[in-house]
């Protein structure tokens, strides 16, 4: 059984006219299909260029990265990416906002159509359908850049900080929706977040990240009574605090390791 992601020994440099800049070091890392992995780290750390390089937008400088075992050349369907702003274009409805990466992909149909309808009912979005983006909350349209990125069926999903720009209340509620929606279509998931109870609440297994040049620095497998329960009620859960304690202590190891950067 190969894992759904997998990256090999990947080093990536950019090079702009100015410097050559280590951003990710002879990282390597293993996504098992259905597994829901966070990427913490300091700021500039390359968790954003991981996703990237995943996403087969970014060709990394050294190593292999391989979507069920096949390597990545250029984006693919099968990967999809949800970004912490929505990017509706105001001028769509919702609907049409919501079929955009199937028409994109030369996917739209009757039939992909009323999967799109059914995806915006799970979403609680039903009768927005007509509407246009300024005509909803924050969080309705976050959810409305969920169902244009499960309209394409896509196996992994990359999240990064999606929940971020949302305020308390619906970021917990936004939380428990995704974690629910992806674990019933069994979505391989990776979340890039600077929130450690988010990362600990949604996840598997969080991934802490050295600061320059990206590398692993710790990974936490979550325990079994942790990750069995909704987001919201996995900080409740006995060991919660203890783990947060243990993952924010080594998140602030990795802060004061290594300068401002890496440059070759
Ligand atoms: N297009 C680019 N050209 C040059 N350098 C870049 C480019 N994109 C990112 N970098 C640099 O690579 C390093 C990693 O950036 P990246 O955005 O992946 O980090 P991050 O961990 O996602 O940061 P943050 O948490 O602040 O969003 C940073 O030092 C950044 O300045």
């Amino acid at each position: 059984m190969y894992s759904t992601v997998e990256l090999r020994d990947v080093t990536h440099v950019y090079v702009t006219p100015r410097e050559a800049k280590l951003a990710i070091e002879e990282l390597s890392v293993s996504i098992a299909p259905g597994e829901f992995v966070s990427l913490v780290g300091p700021s500039g750390c390359g968790k954003t260029t991981i996703l990237s390089i995943i996403a087969g937008l970014v060709k990394p400088t050294r190593g292999n990265v391989l979507i069920n075992g096949e390597p990545v050349r250029g984006t693919s369907s099968s990967v999809g990416y949800m970004l912490q702003q929505d990017y509706l274009f105001p001028w769509r409805t919702i609907m049409d906002n919501a079929c955009m990466g199937l028409e994109l992909t030369g996917q739209l149909n009757d039939q992909t159509k009323q999967k799109v309808i059914q995806l915006l009912e799970g979403m609680g979005l039903q009768g927005t359908e007509n509407l246009y983006p300024y005509q909803l909350s924050g969080g309705m349209r976050q959810r409305v850049a969920l169902v244009r990125t499960l309209a394409t069926e896509p196996e992994i999903l990359l999240l990064d900080e999606p929940f971020s720009a949302l305020d308390y209340q619906t970021k917990l509620q936004l939380e428990d929706l995704i974690v629910e929606t992806l674990k019933l279509r069994e979505k391989t998931a990776i979340l890039v977040t600077h929130d450690l109870s988010e990362a600990i609440a949604v996840s598997d297994r969080v991934i802490v990240l050295n600061r320059h040049p990206g590398s692993i620095r710790r990974s936490f497998v979550i325990p079994e009574q942790i990750r069995s329960v909704q987001p919201f009620y996995a900080r409740e859960q006995e060991g919660f605090n203890d783990l947060f304690h243990e993952v924010w202590m080594e998140l602030e190891a990795s802060d004061r390791t290594g300068g401002g950067g890496a440059y070759v």
